[in-house]
């Protein structure tokens, strides 16, 4: 099986070009599992499959490195648009990914040897309604800087689903401590009956903020485009930042921006292939 390593942002994955290989038969919670492996297998946050679509220039399926599917990856899908458009699946530099969170418009900036440098992704509309992140912190209505526990730590949360749930923190200094000490407490907490990721975020100024990531299904990642967005939402919510941030991530900075005329929150980052081979397991 041929497999291309792509990151955004350092988020990396395994991605499979299913317009040439056929994995009907494979069992994807397996091969997630062991291709992400970073000693086992080749190494990433997961695994993304690119997928032929009625409706769109391709449909992703993500991943997680433990198995688990999630319904969208922000940094997964500009890497996929680079994919179709660099390999010659679609000529369209502004093109539709379907996701489990719909068909999203992407615009592809192209370098000057004709290939993506970098991918602006219309995110669609946040989610904010309780039940339908899903988080049981409140019984409906939106969770904007909610006092609440976790691991014994107090803090403010706000929680936004993208497509997938996310829980922000506002913290004054993401430490390890924070991150890798209750990030897999809080993924797991029963207040989110499907598991979330959680975003850890230091407020720079009103156009800026640094943000370190647990990933449900695959730990501390180098950064999270849906995670992003939904921080950009969440900083507008409680008036810590400005409706357009950058966002630095581990791995590399995210530009957002939450527009005010149709609620739909902008998202421009990097995207690079690194390398391909096969997958002989
Ligand atoms: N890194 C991804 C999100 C993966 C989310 C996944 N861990 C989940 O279970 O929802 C991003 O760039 O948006």
């Amino acid at each position: 099986m041929r497999f291309t390593k792509m990151h955004g942002a350092g988020n990396d994955y395994v991605y499979v070009d299913c317009f040439t290989e056929n994995l009907d038969s494979v069992d994807l919670s397996e091969l997630s599992r062991k291709i992400a492996h970073r000693h086992f297998g080749v190494g990433g946050d997961g695994l993304i499959l690119i997928r032929p679509s009625e409706i769109a220039d391709a449909k992703m399926q993500m991943l997680n490195a433990d198995g688990s599917e999630s319904e969208m990856c922000g940094n997964g899908v500009r890497c996929v648009a680079k994919y179709v458009f660099d390999h010659g699946i679609s000529t369209n530099a502004q093109m539709k990914i379907e996701t489990g969170a719909g068909v999203l418009d992407l615009s592809l900036h192209l370098g000057d040897d004709g290939k993506t440098e970098s991918v602006t992704v219309d995110m669609g509309e946040p989610t904010l309604e309780a039940a339908l992140i899903p988080t049981k912190m409140v019984l409906n209505g939106p969770v904007v800087d909610h006092q609440v526990k976790f691991g014994g730590h107090a803090f403010t949360a706000t929680c936004v689903s993208m497509g997938n749930p996310h829980c922000v923190l506002f913290v004054p200094k993401a430490s390890n401590e924070l991150v890798l000490g209750l990030g897999p407490t809080i993924e797991s907490d029963p207040r989110f009956p499907n598991r979330t990721n959680v975003e850890f975020v230091e407020v720079i100024s009103a156009d800026e903020v640094r943000q370190r990531t647990w990933e449900r299904g695959s730990g501390e990642t180098w950064a999270c485009g849906t995670g992003a967005s939904a921080v950009c939402v969440a900083g507008v919510l409680t008036g810590r930042t400005n409706r357009r941030i950058t966002n630095h991530l581990l791995g590399g900075d995210l530009v957002l921006e939450w527009d005010d005329s149709n609620n739909h929150v902008m998202m421009t980052g990097g995207a690079t292939e690194v390398f391909s081979g096969d997958w002989n397991e």
